[in-house]
């Protein structure tokens, strides 16, 4: 069982627009609402790869009933923690070019009881699971320690955690050595403090986060493919892809794949790939199912072109 945790999770409205005109009305070609959150989104597609999955996630007002009918519909398995505060709605604006343009909302503030409960939340349905995925932005209320002392405290009970979160409490979880962190090209560059032009520069930025305590980097470099830096070694995947539709959730997408496919080596590298590549070209964050993989067309290389320079390099 794969037991995802979503501190702030949200109900992400996606608008399809021809074009974004600053100051004008747009009208959108295309609406969808789908239950947000970087964990749930992890949930959704290890549910959609067939594989148990339960979600912990706090859940405040009509936005979070929705987001609950909407895990209910998709059948996946919730560990609900009860807020005061209402849920987040966040919005996506696809251009047709391709251009996503997001606004994340800070969703509610959690008090001092609620924090708790969804400490105890997770540590209640740890046992059972062999990963646990703790994804996303921390909200209000939650310090930049939470996801350290959440790692710390799991870890304990012999669980493997993977971590998808960026600036401090990426930083402040890396000392307790969680088994794989997924940054992508902003959030690996954020994190070493310094630009990132080359796949190289990803490679360095991944194994200086591994000497401040993480045991595997997956980075997620956008068009540019992954890379996967553990105790063994480095590998580069990619894999092509003809039209980009969506790509919210793609890093969750990847996420899953890899640990879907063991969590660890070059073969949950191109799982992660296949499933990245998949999710691209399904709209908002709808994630991939197994007919939605092309795995024949993923590459996977222990040769890490680090000379190869990324076609969205981070300043
Ligand atoms: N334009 C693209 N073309 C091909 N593959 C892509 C493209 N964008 C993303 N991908 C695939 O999806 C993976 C994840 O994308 P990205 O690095 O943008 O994740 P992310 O920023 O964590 O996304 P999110 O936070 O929305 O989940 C990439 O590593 C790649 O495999
Ligand atoms: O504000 P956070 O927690 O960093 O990110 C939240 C979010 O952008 O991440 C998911 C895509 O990865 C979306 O479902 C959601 O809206």
């Amino acid at each position: 069982m794969i037991l995802t945790v979503t501190p702030n999770p949200s109900l992400d409205r996606t608008y399809e627009v021809p074009s974004l005109d600053r100051g004008e009305v747009v009208r959108a070609t295309g609406e969808r609402v789908d239950p947000g959150g970087k964990g749930v989104n992890v949930s959704r597609a290890v549910a959609a790869a067939g594989r148990r999955t339960v979600a912990v996630l706090p859940l405040g007002g009509a936005p979070g009933a929705l987001v609950a009918d909407l895990l209910d519909a998709q059948g996946i398995e919730v560990a609900p923690v009860p807020v005061a505060g209402a849920t987040r709605s966040n919005i996506a604006l696809a251009e047709a070019d391709g251009v996503l343009t997001k606004i994340n909302a800070p969703g509610p503030e959690l008090t001092a009881a609620e924090r708790e409960l969804l400490l105890d939340t997770v540590r209640r349905q740890a046992p059972g699971a062999d990963w646990i995925a703790c994804c996303g932005s921390l909200p209000r209320g939650l310090a930049p320690s939470w996801y350290a002392e959440l790692v710390a405290r799991v870890h304990d009970a012999g669980v493997r955690i993977a971590l998808d979160t960026s600036g401090p409490a990426l930083l402040a979880a890396l000392r307790e050595r969680p088994d794989v962190v997924k940054p992508n090209a902003a959030e690996l560059a954020e994190a070493v403090g310094r630009p990132l032009a080359t796949v190289g520069d990803a490679m360095k930025a991944a194994g200086e986060l591994r000497e401040a305590g993480a045991r595997a980097v997956l980075a997620s470099l956008g068009a540019d493919g992954q890379l996967l830096v553990d105790e063994d070694g480095a590998w580069f995947g990619a894999a092509p892809v003809d039209a980009v539709r969506s790509n919210v959730g793609a890093g969750d997408s990847s996420l899953a794949g890899f640990l879907v496919a063991g969590g660890r080596g070059p073969g949950a590298l191109a799982s992660a790939v296949a499933h990245g590549a998949a999710a691209v070209q399904l709209p908002g964050s709808v994630m991939p199912t197994p007919g939605d993989l092309d795995p024949a067309a993923v590459t996977v290389t222990a040769e890490v072109p680090v000379d190869r320079v990324l076609r969205e390099p981070v300043s």
